[in-house]
Formats: structure tokens, C-alpha cells, sequence
């Protein structure tokens, strides 16, 4: 066996779409935005974004963040370990497992935080303790925070345009967002040389579970998509984008008309690779059901293998049994 092949372009095959418009266009040009949003969500559920408020700084620092963390020595990281949280939060190292013997570990190591709430928001709700953050990282915890912040107003800003795009009124989606399971994750993948038996790969084929995902990629490349046609499209780095891609809760609302697209994460550069994706994810107790009737071919909304089309299931309740399946929790880890 050797390293998964996937199809190598100089273009990408992946369109970018300009947010201009969403930010400053008259109410046509918004209009026209939303259409092609929707054209690409219905044609491939992914997409870069340009144009899109983030400055290039602000962009660089959750990686300069990155990069200090995964360079701490090991048993710092494990200090905020993913093990030692009930909620999923903190330090995942490298081919950590869930509850599902079936699957891979993939070769990358993680930090996960979710929005940081006050000191007086209740105890023991379901999913939503406290975040998990190093110590000796001197403002590690605030570039984070003020990194979360920004791209939350983005894609407040970006699920507007989908309201608009799947024909919903203002506000339809939004309201579903008052106290988000969202989630942020750092991302750090070791090179993988070719001659490797590509048994397991930096992140193992899936889709995202939220409603979109906001990517930051470094200029390493690596991420794949699963083309209709059964190939593997690479996903190369434009610089300044970010790429966005739909979950199974956007599939859902949509009632199937939005691709989630499944995509991997095969780092063949030779370098190390950094990855912050922004996983917008609705409250805990949202009922997740279809917000329009799609009669086109792609009705056949299936949330994984976990959750069956008209199965009625809250966000909370997704996300613990994806979650349960694939990553470690307190006093429940399985070695690989
Ligand atoms: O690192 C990437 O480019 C993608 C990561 C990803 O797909 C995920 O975390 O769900
Ligand atoms: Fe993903």
C-alpha cells in the first residue's frame, strides 16, 4: 500500500466566491450573491471566500497560536487533554479514538475550544462546560477568543446570505443561534512520506456535522474532496480565502438540496501542516428539521451512520453521538 492518490490540479476546480457584495452591495447585488452561494452549495458544498472582512493578521494569528501549542512539550499538552474533559474540549494527540472500533486514528493532533461562557452560566448542562486552556501561554487564551469572535460575525453574516439563498425569510436560521455549540479547532499534521502504507491518513474521509464550516488552511495543502464522479479533488491554499463547506444540519435544513460533501486530509508537502477550522453549530436543544421542501433529486438527507432521515433529533443529540463515536471523553479512552 502507499499514500491515497487524489487528482492534482494548478486551478482549482473548487469555485471562489467574492463576499463583497454581502458587505457593502446594494440590495441586488446581495440578491445575486445568494443565488450563486445556493447554485454552489446544490452543485458541490464547497467554496473559498474572498472578500470576506478578516485581515491578513487576523488570520495569522490563531496559527502563530497553533504553533506555540503543538510545540510545547508533551506533557503540558496533556495536561488539557480531550480525555480529561466531559465536554470535549482541549488537546486531542494523534490517532486518539472514539467509542467506534471501526475507525482509523488520524495522523494529526488537535486543541478544540467552544464559545467561552460567562461565570455565571449554569453547571452541568449537557456539552457545554468549560473550555480547557494551557497554562504558561501567555495570550494564547485571548488571540483565540478574539479569533472566534471575528469569524462569528462572518458567519452570522454568511448564514444570512443562506437564508436568502434557500428562498427563507430573515432571521429564519438565525434564531436557532443563541447560545451555539460552535466550535473551533487547531490543527497540526506531520508529513506523511510517500513511501507511508496510507492506513491512516491526517483526517480519515467524512463530512462536517454543523450547519458550515469557516476553514483557515497554511499554504501546505493537502485537503480533498470526494468528486460526484468518485475521485479525490485536491482543495489547494489560496491565499487570503478561506474555504467553506456545508455540514449535515445545513443537508438537513435544506432538505438535502445542500451538498455536505465528504473530504479527507492526505498531507503529502513533506512539511508540517496547520489548519484552523470554525465548525457554526446551532444551540444545544435545536430540533434539527427540514426549513424548505426540496422535491429535486437529492431528497435523501442521511446524516452519517448515525442519524436516519426523519429521525427527530436535537443539535445536542447529534453531536454527542458523532462525537462519542470519535473522540476520547473522561473515563473513556481507547488506544489505537
Ligand atoms: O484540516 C483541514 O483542512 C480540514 C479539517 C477537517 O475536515 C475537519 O476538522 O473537519
Ligand atoms: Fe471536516
Amino acid at each position: 500500500m502507499a499514500l491515497p492518490a487524489s487528482k492534482q490540479i494548478s486551478v482549482s476546480e473548487v469555485p471562489v466566491v467574492d463576499l463583497a457584495a454581502m458587505h457593502v452591495g446594494s440590495s441586488h447585488e446581495k440578491a445575486l450573491l445568494a443565488e450563486r452561494m445556493a447554485t454552489v452549495c446544490r452543485d458541490i458544498g464547497f467554496f473559498y471566500v474572498v472578500n470576506h472582512g478578516l485581515s491578513p493578521a487576523d488570520m495569522r494569528a490563531p496559527f502563530d497560536a497553533a504553533r506555540r501549542f503543538f510545540a510545547l512539550p508533551a506533557e503540558h499538552k496533556q495536561a488539557v487533554a480531550m480525555a480529561g474533559s466531559r465536554d470535549y474540549r482541549g488537546y486531542l494527540p494523534m490517532k486518539t479514538l472514539g467509542d467506534d472500533p471501526a475507525l482509523k486514528g488520524n495522523i494529526h493532533e488537535a486543541f478544540h475550544f467552544y464559545l467561552e461562557r460567562d461565570a455565571d452560566y449554569p453547571e452541568n448542562l449537557p456539552l457545554r462546560g468549560p473550555n480547557q486552556w494551557p497554562a504558561d501561554l501567555p495570550g494564547f487564551r485571548e488571540t483565540l477568543l478574539r479569533y472566534y469572535t471575528q469569524v462569528d460575525a462572518l458567519a452570522y453574516r454568511m448564514l444570512s446570505v443562506f437564508e436568502q439563498g434557500l428562498g427563507l425569510e430573515e432571521g429564519r436560521l438565525r434564531r436557532y443561534f443563541s447560545d451555539p455549540m460552535t466550535m473551533v479547532r487547531l490543527l497540526h499534521y506531520p508529513p506523511q512520506p510517500p513511501t507511508d502504507s496510507g492506513e491512516h491518513i491526517g483526517v480519515r474521509p467524512h463530512t462536517d456535522n454543523g450547519a458550515f464550516t469557516i476553514l483557515s488552511q497554511d499554504e501546505t495543502g493537502g485537503l480533498e474532496i470526494l468528486g460526484r464522479s468518485g475521485e479525490w479533488i485536491a482543495v489547494p491554499p489560496i491565499s487570503g480565502s478561506f474555504v467553506i463547506n456545508l455540514g449535515e444540519m445545513m443537508k438537513l435544513w435544506s432538505d438535502g438540496l445542500f451538498l455536505a460533501t465528504p473530504h479527507r486530509v492526505v498531507n503529502r508537502s513533506g512539511l508540517e501542516r496547520y489548519s484552523v477550522p470554525y465548525f457554526l453549530m446551532p444551540d444545544h436543544d435545536v430540533r434539527i428539521e427540514p426549513q424548505i421542501k426540496n422535491d429535486g433529486e437529492f431528497n435523501e438527507p442521511v446524516l452519517h451512520n448515525t442519524i436516519a432521515r426523519g429521525q427527530d433529533l436535537s443539535c445536542g443529540e447529534i453531536l454527542g453521538k458523532v462525537w462519542q463515536r470519535i473522540w476520547p471523553s473522561l473515563d473513556r479512552q481507547r488506544a489505537d
